[in-house]
């Protein structure tokens, strides 16, 4: 079972949202229209008292911010340009399969795609007064192609995660696409659609007592790029 917490943070008017009427699938190529067509420069709205805090069984919590980044039309274009994005494959039994997204990974060291998204990182970190262990560091990137592309139930326990609580911070931009928590060991799932620009950041326990998945679909949906931002140690 399903239960529709939210049923669209892009319902949620921000500034990062297509002119009302404007097809999704014009909004989702960055085609803006009205305001002198001009693609919007993307920026950070504020974190504050935006952010809303859902807490959940098993200690942990989900913070949502709808439409954080404005402009993030053109950061999807930027990140699809600029991201060496790639296919990995993986044996999933006697089979070596393709991972159903394109993959890419930025480091504390590493040069990151877009200076924007080192702010959100930095306002993440200052919204959140993390100390040093708890600063989100890396930038995981998915890109989501279409419906065919998915990333199936999961936690991030890789790493210390797997013992610690650590929050792993989701930045969308593009199409939405449903992110779905459920509790590991059964219950009612949580549907989150996330793009343009929304920030959800899972916190506290989630990834030992709750899981996340992004189902494939067989609707028509445009491409998303994930951005997760995780503290060192985590992946
Ligand atoms: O697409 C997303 O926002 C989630 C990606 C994810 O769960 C992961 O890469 O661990
Ligand atoms: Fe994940």
């Amino acid at each position: 079972m399903e239960v529709a917490l939210q049923p669209s943070l892009f319902d949620s008017l921000g500034p990062a949202d297509p002119p009302a009427g404007l097809p999704d699938s014009r909004a989702d190529l960055g085609v803006r229209s009205g305001a002198g067509d001009e693609p919007c420069a993307p920026a950070l709205g504020p974190l504050g008292s935006t952010v809303e805090r859902v807490t959940l069984s098993g200690g942990a919590w989900v913070d949502v911010r709808p439409g954080w980044v404005s402009g993030s039309a053109e950061m999807f274009t930027r990140l699809v340009e600029r991201v060496p994005w790639e296919e990995e494959r993986r044996v999933m039994y006697d089979r070596v399969v393709a991972v159903p997204r394109l993959l890419s990974w930025y480091g504390e060291h590493d040069a990151w795609p877009d200076p924007l998204l080192a702010r959100a990182r930095d306002a993440l970190n200052e919204h959140y007064a993390a100390d040093e262990r708890e600063r989100f560091v890396s930038a995981g990137m998915c890109f989501y192609r279409d419906g065919r592309d998915g990333v199936a139930w999961h936690g991030d326990r890789i790493g210390r995660s797997r013992r610690e609580d650590v929050m792993v911070g989701i930045v969308s931009f593009g199409a939405p696409r449903a992110l779905l928590l459920r509790p590991v060991g059964g219950g009612a799932s949580l549907r989150y659609t996330l793009g343009h620009g929304d920030l959800l950041v899972m916190g506290g326990a989630c990834q030992r007592t709750w899981e996340h998945s992004v189902p494939k679909t067989a609707r028509a949906v445009g491409p998303r790029i994930s951005v997760q931002l995780r503290p060192r140690g985590v992946a």
